[in-house]
């Protein structure tokens, strides 16, 4: 039997990736599209609502999905721990439906946030420096702040970065005291540099999205963990076993 699923945003860049995806699955049926004109009770009929909408909405757009019995896979950004944090207890008691939200679709940046949380025991000085197209509204990156919260958390023990003069404007948003610096750019898909300073040295993790394909698998992931997920489940590095790859 296939999942019905109905994608909000789908008239965006991402959205329509994601029902191109749904259309193309066996597993899968598209039963609604919409779109900031379209009432959320066009998604009564899914199992699964896909929420690909803006930061602003997105919140909502989850609200009504659970308040009606659907799972929602999350691709908006801007679901900070807090927000997720006050998510997990509004639906800790619903047993029926989960929420499942990936800050970053690719598999490469997952694995480069990864590997950035790893790191962060080991520098006091870290800085993120994230650049995308010059039609995305929001700033910082969703996959901006969730790397600097799991750096964060990653230095419980080693506490705040060292990040000087952050009075000054252009020294950058701090998410979890390390700054991060929003750069948009005509010609750019996404990239994130994380920079380390330490004795003598620097490292740089970079990861760069040269084309929206790039989240096709981790949609087609994601899809799937809704139909089973319970409570919230935050990011693909959930989904994914790191140490045997992608399931083939
Ligand atoms: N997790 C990941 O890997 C990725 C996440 N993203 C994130 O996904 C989100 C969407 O990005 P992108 O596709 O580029 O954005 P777009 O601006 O291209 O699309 C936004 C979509 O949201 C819809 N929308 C806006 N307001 C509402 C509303 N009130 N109710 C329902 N739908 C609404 C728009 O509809 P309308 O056409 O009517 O305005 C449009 O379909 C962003 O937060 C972005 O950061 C993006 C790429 C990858
Ligand atoms: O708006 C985008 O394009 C993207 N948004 C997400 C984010 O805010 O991190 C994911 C990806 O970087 C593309």
């Amino acid at each position: 039997m296939t999942t019905k699923v109905a994608v909000v945003g789908a008239t965006g860049r991402l959205g329509q990736l994601v029902s191109r995806i749904v259309r193309e699955s066996d597993e899968f049926e598209l039963v609604a599209e919409l779109d900031s004109r379209t009432p959320l009770s066009d998604m009564l009929d899914a199992d699964i609502a896909v929420d690909v909408t803006v930061p602003g909405v997105s919140q909502k757009v989850v609200d009504f999905a659970v308040s009606n019995g659907i799972s929602v896979l999350v691709g908006t950004s801007g679901w900070s721990s807090e927000r997720i944090t006050s998510l997990q207890s509004r639906i800790a008691d619903n047993l029926e439906i989960g929420v499942v939200i990936i800050p970053n679709f690719s598999v490469g940046s997952v694995l480069a946030t990864t590997f950035a949380a790893l790191a962060a025991r080991f520098f006091d000085s870290i800085e993120i420096v994230e650049t995308h197209h010059a039609s995305k509204v929001d700033s910082p990156s969703g996959t901006a702040v969730r790397t600097a919260e799991l750096m964060g958390a990653a230095r419980v023990k080693h506490g705040p970065v060292v990040a000087p003069h952050t009075d000054q404007r252009a020294r950058g948003q701090q998410v979890a005291s390390i700054p991060i610096h929003s750069l948009r750019m005509q010609g750019v898909v996404a990239r994130q540099d994380v920079h380390f300073g330490g004795t003598g040295e620097l490292l740089t993790l970079s990861h760069e999205t040269l084309a929206p394909t790039s989240y096709e698998a981790g949609i087609l992931l994601g899809l799937r963990a809704a139909r089973t997920a319970r409570g919230v489940t935050v990011g693909l590095d959930k989904l994914i076993d790191l140490t045997s790859g992608l399931p083939r």
